[in-house]
């Protein structure tokens, strides 16, 4: 018996979050934010005087406001799961030991891997959008669960090219994919992005799995295998 998806979209091009849409929330909630917080003191200390992690620090304390402890500043960040550009840069680079050493691999859900390796060999170019750093997603992606899986992606974008609840994001990486905004098709979790997404006229799906509680106001999935997605 075969099974037929419930949504079917003809796409020029896939834009994915990670965490909690393609990647465990708990993965990184778990494993990620408390190794970058064990390890952040010691990085910074190992890294006195390099110019990256003297530039990260300064931007810390001018998005804090004030000039107190960057270390304590971005400690408290990772506890309140704040999506602070200087944080995110940080976090990459301490996560880069744990990759390499072997500690921990990127999570991805198997179904997800599944559909991206049918959409990649459907010749449908997939592209990330994510809070952590093009630096930490190439990493994510190059050390995970399911090997080196690097090759699946034309193209990284991180907070750089604006908030993730911003349309104008998605209007500048819209424009940077090229095309019909409609013909790209945005997977998040997050509703907040996918209005952000929506507003920039790209068409979304609403991921929900682990904590995620269902919206209504978008096509939801809650596995890959839901989602027929075509070239077209
Ligand atoms: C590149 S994996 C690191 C995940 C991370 O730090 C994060 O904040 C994830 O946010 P997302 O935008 O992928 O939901
Ligand atoms: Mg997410």
């Amino acid at each position: 018996m075969t099974h037929t998806p419930d949504l079917g979209f003809d796409v020029a091009a896939v834009l994915l979050d990670i965490e909690g849409t393609i990647a465990s929330q708990s993965f990184v909630a778990d494993v990620l934010f408390p190794y970058s917080a064990a390890h952040l003191a010691g990085f910074v200390a190992a890294h006195a005087d390099d110019p990256e992690v003297a530039e990260i620090l300064d931007a810390t304390r001018a998005l804090a406001g004030h000039d107190g402890d960057p270390v304590a500043i971005l400690r408290g960040w990772i506890g309140e799961d704040r999506k602070a550009p200087p944080l995110k840069t940080i976090q990459g680079l301490i996560w880069e030991s744990g990759y390499r050493g072997g500690v921990f691999r990127g999570h991805i859900w198997d179904d997800a891997r599944i559909a991206l390796e049918a959409w990649n060999g459907a010749g449908i170019p997939l592209y990330v959008y994510s809070s952590g750093s093009v630096f930490c997603q190439r990493l994510y992606f190059q050390f995970s669960t399911a090997g080196d899986l690097g090759h699946l992606f034309s193209g990284h974008w991180d907070t750089e090219i604006g908030p993730k609840i911003d349309p104008e994001s998605y209007e500048r990486i819209a424009a940077a994919i090229g095309g019909d905004p409609a013909r790209i098709l945005f997977f998040s979790d997050n509703p907040r992005e996918l209005i952000a997404a929506q507003a920039a006229g790209l068409a979304v799906v609403h991921v929900v799995r682990e904590a995620t509680p269902p919206d209504g106001r978008f096509p939801e999935i809650s596995d890959f295998g839901a989602v027929a997605v075509r070239k077209g």
